[in-house]
């Protein structure tokens, strides 16, 4: 018999910077899969791509300010704290850990991180530790074939499953994203262009302050 548990939802990204698609897609995920909690999770060091362009300490300022009026989301800042290579898996068994084995465990990913999967560190390991929660965007197909295709029908759940089992599903959703990346951010500001209004004013206040990301041209708005 299945009992009803905490439901915890984790969003991980490297936030360089933090910018209204994240956010919007933290707080829809919530909310559309009433989680109790939503914490995003900052990456240290990502091996599967480049340094990120400012350090940990801005980037976890940066999401400290976007979050600040949103009691709906929350930040877990283990990965920064921890340093070295960031391996998700390492972060689930420490949440597991902490939390114990019946609370349970969403990591939050676009279809796109699903698809290189099989790639992550110990990736096997991942849906013992934790449920995956995938957002498609409408009109995406799912791979109908190979391994990823196989994981999605082995674990293939629904969102009750969500509150029910402490982790081993695949959930997907499908959902808009707002059409904004943080390389485009970073390209605006370096060729002295504003970003404003595809992230909140605080952390454009904060950017401008520390004079993050302006590697050629100076700029403001
Ligand atoms: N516009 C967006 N809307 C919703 N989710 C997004 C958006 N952009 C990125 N994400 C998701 O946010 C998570 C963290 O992404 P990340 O920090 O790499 O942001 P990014 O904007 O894609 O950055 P970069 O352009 O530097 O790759 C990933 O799961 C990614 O799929
Ligand atoms: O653990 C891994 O090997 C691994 C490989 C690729 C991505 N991830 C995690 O997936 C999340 C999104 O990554 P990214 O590059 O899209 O920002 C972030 O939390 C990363 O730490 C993790």
């Amino acid at each position: 018999m299945n009992s009803l548990r905490r439901t915890i939802a984790l969003f991980g990204g490297t936030f360089d910077p933090v910018h209204f698609g994240h956010l919007r897609m933290a707080l829809e995920l919530k909310v559309a899969l009433e989680f109790d909690e939503m914490r995003l999770l900052p990456s240290h060091q990502p091996r599967h791509r480049q340094t990120p362009g400012v350090s940990s300490e801005h980037r976890r300022q940066m999401l400290a300010l976007a979050i600040r009026d949103c009691p709906q989301l929350a930040m877990d800042d283990r990965e920064l704290r921890r340093g070295g290579a960031t391996y998700t898996v390492d972060t689930l068994e420490e949440l597991r850990a902490e939390l114990g084995d019946s609370v349970s465990i969403s990591f939050c990913m676009g279809l796109d991180s699903l698809l290189t999967l099989t790639t992550w560190h110990r990736w096997q390991r991942l849906l013992e530790l934790a449920h995956l929660v995938v957002v498609t965007r409408p009109g995406w197909h799912l791979p109908g074939e190979g391994e990823v295709a196989e994981l999605l029908s082995k674990h293939s759940g629904e969102q009750h499953h969500l509150r029910e089992q402490a982790s081993g599903r695949i959930v997907v959703r499908e959902q808009t994203l707002l059409p904004i990346s943080a390389t485009r951010i970073r390209e605006l500001i370096a060729r002295g262009h504003s970003p404003r209004f595809l992230l909140p004013d605080a952390v454009l206040e904060y950017i401008e302050d520390k004079r993050l990301y302006r590697t050629a041209a100076e700029g403001g708005c």
